[in-house]
Order: structure tokens, then sequence, then C-alpha cells
């Protein structure tokens, strides 16, 4: 029997312990790479070498992942040779789980020693010079739920996990960034590169024209349901954080257009983009230093 809870919503020190706590005494991985796949990017995970997966719906205290393109499991192996937990499939506010409870798996990597954390998600492009396909590098966040309370950090702030008041303002790695242009021109994908804002919303219905033209002059490049509380989440416990937006499709912000969002387009998109993704996180990967004091 795993402790019982005086959180809020399952997410205490000493729940998400337990659950690091069963995850390694399940699997010889100890890792220090997480990551998290976004929606029809999970081929990521079947990147890693000997992998070792676990359902979610095994983990003790892990919510379920109800979300189609998001398979729902753990995936533990090496990635160049560097050892990861990946998960393959998220969980969203609009799936009905509290703030706190999406974010716990960023609390469960910490405590089995993760130390940077990889995050992708499928995004639907503001800026105008976007195009469909577009991969961008998340410079900074808009956390739109935080704005009305719901911000993954309430509640009593446990020391353990980090300080109650956490900057947020070097919350997506610096050197991470410029690795990924490096690596990024090196591919050879300077064509669909980008570097820009991300706002989360909570979903799951898509975005009103107006709501799309606000969040544009608000100054978002991209807009979904995911990754910034993750991101709150890993940065108020010291881990490193790097996050990538896979532009599945355009925002509308014409009256007259006949687009309308929809997420067969966003998991089509993923899977035209799925293969170069791949290879740009492995690169990545690749040249991580296990050195998390070297974040600025
Ligand atoms: O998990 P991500 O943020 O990639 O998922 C996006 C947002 C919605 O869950 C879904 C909409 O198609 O894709
Ligand atoms: N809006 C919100 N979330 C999304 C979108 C979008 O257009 N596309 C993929 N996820």
């Amino acid at each position: 029997m795993l402790p019982v809870s005086e959180s809020l919503c399952g997410e205490s020190y000493e729940e998400c312990k337990a659950t690091a706590d069963w995850l390694l005494s399940n699997t010889q991985v100890r890792p220090t790479v997480g990551i998290v796949c976004g929606s029809g990017l999970g081929g990521l995970a079947e990147m890693l070498k000997d992998p070792q997966y676990f359902k979610y719906c095994d983990i003790p205290n892990f919510p379920k992942s109800t979300v189609h393109g998001h398979a729902g499991r753990l995936v533990f192996g090496t990635l160049k040779g560097k050892p990861c937990v990946c998960m393959q499939g998220r969980f969203h506010l609009y799936e009905g789980y509290p703030i706190q409870k999406i974010t716990l798996p960023m609390r469960v990597f910490k405590l089995m020693g993760v130390e940077t954390v990889f995050l992708t998600n499928a995004a639907g492009g503001l800026n105008q010079d976007y195009k469909v396909g577009d991969v961008m590098i998340m410079k900074d966040h808009i956390n739109m739920p935080g704005f009305a309370g719901n911000n993954p950090l309430v509640g009593p702030n446990d020391d353990r996990f980090g300080v109650r008041f956490p900057c947020m303002s070097d919350a997506y790695d610096r050197k991470l960034r410029q690795m990924a242009l490096d690596v990024a021109s090196e591919l050879g994908y300077n064509d669909f590169f980008r570097e820009g804002v991300y706002c989360v919303l909570g979903g799951p219905s898509f975005e009103t024209i107006a709501e799309c033209r606000m969040l544009h002059k608000l100054g978002a490049d991209a807009v979904g349901m995911s990754t910034a509380h993750e991101v709150i989440v890993a940065r108020h416990a010291g881990m490193r954080c790097f996050a990538l937006s896979l532009i599945s499709n355009q925002a509308v912000m014409d009256y007259d257009s006949q687009e309308k969002a929809n997420h067969e387009e966003v998991l089509e998109t993923g899977r035209l983009r799925a293969e170069q993704l791949e290879k740009l996180v492995t690169t990545m990967v690749d040249r991580l230093e296990h050195n998390n004091n070297d974040s600025s």
C-alpha cells in the first residue's frame, strides 16, 4: 500500500517518492534525461534502446491517458547511451484531472534522478510567418490558466521540491535552445525551424477566431494545451527544460477562412515531421553533458 495522501490531488512528496521508488525497483535504468511526447509525436519513445514499458494504468498514483495519439505508457531505456525515461503520451487539463495531478510525472522524474527534460507538443500557429510543419523552439510561454489561479504550484509548498515563488524568466534553458539552433542548422532544418512564444489554454475546444487574434496580439506565436504546466513544475524542482512545438495547423485568424482546426490534422502533421524531430532530439541528447549547473 502506498502512503495515505495529505496532498490536494495526490502529488505529495511521499506519493511521488513512492511512485519513483516503485519504478526504480522495477527497472535497472537510472534516468538522467526525461522526455515528454506530444500529440502524434510518440515515435520519439521508439528511439530508446532496450526499452522497458510501463502502462500508466499500472503505475501507482499515475493518472490514465485518455487522448487518441497518446499511447499512455512510460518507456525506460537509453538514447545515445544516456539513460532516459520517456512519457509516450501526456495528461492534459481538459481530461478532467487537477493541474497538480497532470504534472505529477515531472516530480517523479526529479525523484528518479532526471536532470534535463525535453518536451514536445503540437500547437496551432498564430504567427503569420509560420507554416504547417514548422518546428518552434519554445523561448517562453504564456500560462493562461495561471492568470485565473490555475497554476500547478497552487497549494502548500513542499520545500523538498523547490521554493514557494520560483523564477520563470529562465524557464527554457538558453544553452539548450542554442544547441537546438546549431543542431537544426547542421541537419539542414533551417527552413522550418523557428523560435517563439507558446501560449497554453485549457482546451479541449480549439480557439475562436477572436481568441486567436487576441493571443497573437498578446505576443504568442503558437497556441496549445500542454507543456507550460509541466515546465513550471520541472523548473520548480530544478530540472533544465527544453521544449519544441510542432506547428500542426494554422490557427484561424480570418472570418473568411474555410479552415477548421481538428485533431486528425494535428496527428497527421506529427507523422510527417516525426523523423526530423526524432533526429534533432536524439542529437541533442547525444551532446548533453550531465551538469545541471551548466544552465543559464
Ligand atoms: O499533448 P499536446 O500538447 O501535443 O496535444 C495537443 C493539444 C491537444 O491535446 C491536442 C489537440 O489536437 O494536441
Ligand atoms: N490550438 C490549441 N491546441 C492545439 C492546436 C490549436 O490550434 N493544434 C494543436 N494543439
